[in-house]
Order: structure tokens, then C-alpha cells, then sequence
């Protein structure tokens, strides 16, 4: 790529991998720009054998890609077969998935292989898994049908839990989210597998695979599958799953937040749904266009301008944001032209551990923007101070607006809840009813036999 001078070089920690001739086959270019005008070559520059100059984290920047999209496909591969009961539910309540399991080892066992000295901070660990032996089986099979020589499952619990490292701000390395917006996926719409490399405390290294994210947002029932990549000082691109393309991405390009639209959560236990949309009145944003959108795709969005903001407004006073949650994110929006901060103003400090927990919320938009979108949510937000109890915005019209999101994210959880037991009483009468008229089946033939098809297909689905 051209090495601009206006931007900032390197970081002051360089790469120990760095390998230039690993890395001159990454076409990290802008390919769809228009041409700028160009000083002509010296043509007796090549006779000289000047080399081309290597990538800016080159090396990692492959290693990322190919991680990332592998996972991206066991995770479209997953969808496509996934069965009841595959999925697990963390202490927090959050939902996990063989899914989740499985792109962690693949990612984590890539990044060991090339990079054996650099730690990861990965969402997830084996413990739940391990109780688990079919599930255990069913990560098994599916790492083992994407990886090159194959692992046990011992292997698999190793490189899941070598996602342990506590962050800091010294040194190097890696943050991955196997799969940001598990609802998302269990829903069939959107979902993320997001990867980033933090050096001293700052992402240097961004790439989001989204599987379900059209290439073009104006036509929705096109090509599906969107990666987003960017290094700090060389700018962000998307490419698709299949095309190694890159295209330079941009932010919106506006002059006042009305011009464009937000986007936020589909979850509003994780967002705050009505205080965003006090925001955005506030804004003079037109009401009901906002986007729901789970995951950092989000993040994707903001960043090729399909919209020029993304609110995440705290529901809680105590909820800290995970760093495998935002670290790709910010950097492409960043790379792109926008500007990313919590919504005090102050920048997500990722060298102070596993959670961004001097922050709260995102506040995220094209740079001309990003003052205005700050002080309309600083106004907003203000009129709710924190109170004792832990929830945010307590105020008069504050605690109104978070009992409603807390209220609407509780009803989800009890309506998500019958669907499931509702679903697992027609399967005992179906197996009663195939019992009866063929003398002995299980209910997990009839689970399976069920289940074969891709649920959610009528979402959208998956590629
Ligand atoms: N109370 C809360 N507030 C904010 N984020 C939350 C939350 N509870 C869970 N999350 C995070 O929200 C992420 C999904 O974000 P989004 O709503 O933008 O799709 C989850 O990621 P996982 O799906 O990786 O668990 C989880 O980390
Ligand atoms: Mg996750």
C-alpha cells in the first residue's frame, strides 16, 4: 500500500514476526480508488533493485485474515446444521455455541502456530465444554474439518484456554471475539468473528469476518459476507469472502449528524434503545431509522458509511465492555475517518485488562460529527445520574427509560424461554407418536431429523 507520510508510522513496538517476503503477497492496496495523479517512476529505480517496502504488520495481517475467515466459514458451516441443545449458557446468562468453541480453537491454534510467543485475550474457555462430551465431540469433528492435520479434543481444550491472558499495557497481543452477537447467530441475522492486535495498551491490527452482512447494504439480497480490515496509519478496506479485492472504505461524508442515520443493539439489556432514541431527537435524526444490528458489524457499517453513528448507551452502572468486543472495531472506523470514544468523551483504553473498564458505552461516528453526537448524548445522559443501585440514569425520566429497556430485554428472555420448552413438548409428543407407530425411536432422531434444515432461513439466513 502507499505509504502516506501524513499519517502516523508505526508503533513504537515493532513486530518480532515481521517478514517481508511473507508478506508481499497481501495485495494491501486500495484497488477501487480513482487514480491519483502520479509522479512518474524512475524507471531506473527497479534496475537499482530497490525492494518494495514491507507491510506494516504484514505477517500478522495474513495470519488474521486467514483465522478469521476460516472461522467465519465453520461458523456459516455450523449454522447450516445446527441442532437443539448445542449451545450452552454462560454465568451470565449469555448464550454460547459449539460455534463459539470451535472458531476459538481455529483462530487461537493459527495465531500459537505463526506467533507461539504472542499471549491471547479470547472471549471463552473450556470449562463448560468440558463437562459436555457430545459437545466436546461436535467441536472435535468440526475442527477437524477445517484444520490441516488433525487435533484431539485435549488440543481442543488447550487452545481454547490459551485465550486466557489477563491484557495489560505492555507488550503484545491478540484479542478475539469467536463470535461477537451469539444471538444474532442463533437468530440467523447478523454476527461477527472479530480479531485484533493490541500493542502497549493500542490496537494496531483490526479484521471482522461478517457472514451475514451483505457486501452492499442497497441491495440487501446480494452477495453476503463482508471482511473488514484495517492497520493503524494505512487506512481501512472491505473485501468479500470470496474476492480478495480490497476496497479503501470510508466514513459518511456529512456535514451535521441529521443528515445521516444510528445505528445500536438489537438487544436492549445490551443498549439503551430509548435513551438512543432521545439522542438522535435530539440530533434532529429522523425518528425510526435507526439500525438494529447485533455485533461489531455495527462497527463495519459506520465505517463504509451506511451510517454515520453507532450509540451504545450503558443499561447499567457495573457492566463492563469486554475488549474483544470493540478493539477491530474501533480501529476501522478509525482507519476510516471517524472517531470512536465512550460516551464521556474519553478514548476505550484497551491496556488496563480483559474489560475497557475505564469506559462506558461507545459513542462512535465520522469525525465532522462526532462532537455534536457526544454533547447531544452528554445532554441526554445527564439529566440521569447514576444512582446507588447500580443502574445507570436514574433520574426522573432515567429510571423510566431503563425499566423499559430492562423490562422489554426480561420479556425476550421469558418469551425465548417458552418457545424453547414449547418446542421440546412437541418433540416428546413427536417421539411418543414415531414410537408408537414404529416401535422404538430417540428424541434426538427426531431433534436431528428436525433440525437438519437451517432455522432462522426465513431471516434472511445464511449464504
Ligand atoms: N449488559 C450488557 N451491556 C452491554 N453489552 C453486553 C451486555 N451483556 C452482554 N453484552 C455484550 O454484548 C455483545 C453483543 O453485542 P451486540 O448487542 O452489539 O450484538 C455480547 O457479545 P457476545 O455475543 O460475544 O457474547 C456481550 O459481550
Ligand atoms: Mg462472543
Amino acid at each position: 500500500m502507499s505509504e502516506s507520510t501524513k499519517r502516523p508510522r508505526r508503533s513504537s513496538a515493532p513486530s518480532k514476526y515481521e517478514d517481508p517476503s511473507d508478506s508481499e503477497d497481501i495485495p494491501f492496496a486500495p484497488v477501487e480508488q480513482t487514480p491519483k495523479k502520479q509522479k512518474p517512476r524512475n524507471p531506473n529505480a527497479a534496475k537499482r533493485g530497490r525492494k518494495p517496502k514491507p507491510v506494516y504488520l504484514g505477517a500478522e495481517l495474513k495470519v488474521a485474515v486467514d483465522a478469521v475467515l476460516t472461522a467465519s466459514r465453520l461458523c456459516q458451516s455450523v449454522f447450516k446444521t445446527l441442532v437443539q441443545d448445542e449451545s450452552l449458557a454462560k454465568d451470565d446468562k449469555s448464550p454460547v455455541t459449539v460455534a463459539d468453541f470451535g472458531a476459538q480453537t481455529v483462530v487461537n491454534a493459527l495465531l500459537l502456530k505463526h506467533f507461539p510467543e504472542d499471549p491471547i485475550v479470547g472471549e471463552e474457555d473450556s470449562e463448560a465444554l468440558k463437562q459436555n462430551p457430545v459437545l466436546s465431540e461436535r467441536v472435535l469433528n468440526l475442527v477437524n474439518g477445517v484444520v490441516e492435520s488433525p487435533i484431539t479434543v485435549e488440543e481442543i481444550y488447550r487452545h481454547i484456554d490459551s485465550g486466557n491472558y489477563a491484557g495489560g499495557a505492555q507488550g503484545r497481543f491478540w484479542t478475539l471475539d469467536p463470535i461477537d452477537g451469539t444471538k444474532g447467530f442463533l437468530r440467523g441475522e447478523q454476527y461477527a468473528v472479530c480479531l485484533a492486535l493490541v500493542v502497549d495498551g493500542k490496537v494496531e491490527l483490526g479484521v471482522i469476518g461478517c457472514p451475514n452482512l451483505p457486501v452492499d447494504l442497497d441491495n440487501p439480497d446480494g452477495e453476503r459476507g463482508s471482511l473488514f480490515i484495517a492497520t493503524r496509519g494505512h487506512g481501512a478496506f472491505q473485501r468479500t469472502f470470496i474476492d480478495e479485492k480490497l476496497s479503501k472504505i470510508k466514513t459518511a461524508k456529512v456535514k451535521t449528524a441529521s443528515e445521516t442515520i444510528f445505528c445500536e443493539s438489537v438487544e436492549s439489556g445490551h443498549s439503551s434503545q430509548t435513551e438512543a432514541a432521545e439522542i438522535a431527537q435530539h440530533l434532529k435524526i429522523a425518528a425510526g431509522t435507526g439500525k438494529r444490528m447485533d455485533s461489531q458489524c455495527k462497527y463495519g457499517v459506520v465505517a463504509r458509511g451506511d451510517a454515520g453513528i453507532y450509540l451504545r448507551i450503558p443499561t447499567s452502572d457495573t457492566y463492563e465492555e469486554k475488549i474483544w468486543g470493540h478493539a477491530a472495531g474501533m480501529l476501522i472506523v478509525e482507519e476510516a475517518g471517524g472517531v470512536v470514544t465512550d460516551v464521556e468523551g474519553k478514548p476505550l483504553d484497551f491496556g488496563v485488562g480483559r474489560t475497557l473498564k475505564n469506559n462506558k458505552g461507545v459513542v462512535a461516528a465520522t469525525a465532522r460529527i462526532h462532537a455534536e453526537v457526544l454533547e447531544a448524548a452528554k445532554k441526554v445522559l445527564r439529566t440521569k445520574p447514576v444512582n446507588g443501585d447500580g443502574q445507570v440514569n436514574g433520574g426522573a425520566t432515567g429510571t423510566a427509560a431503563v425499566a423499559k429497556d430492562v423490562l422489554e430485554a426480561a420479556a425476550k428472555e421469558v418469551a425465548d424461554a417458552v418457545a424453547e420448552q414449547q418446542q421440546q413438548q412437541q418433540l416428546e409428543v413427536a417421539a411418543m407418536m414415531v414410537e408408537a407407530a414404529v416401535g422404538s425411536t430417540t428424541e434426538e432422531t427426531i431433534v436431528d431429523s428436525v433440525m437438519a434444515e437451517p432455522f432462522g432461513a426465513e431471516n434472511g439466513g445464511q449464504n
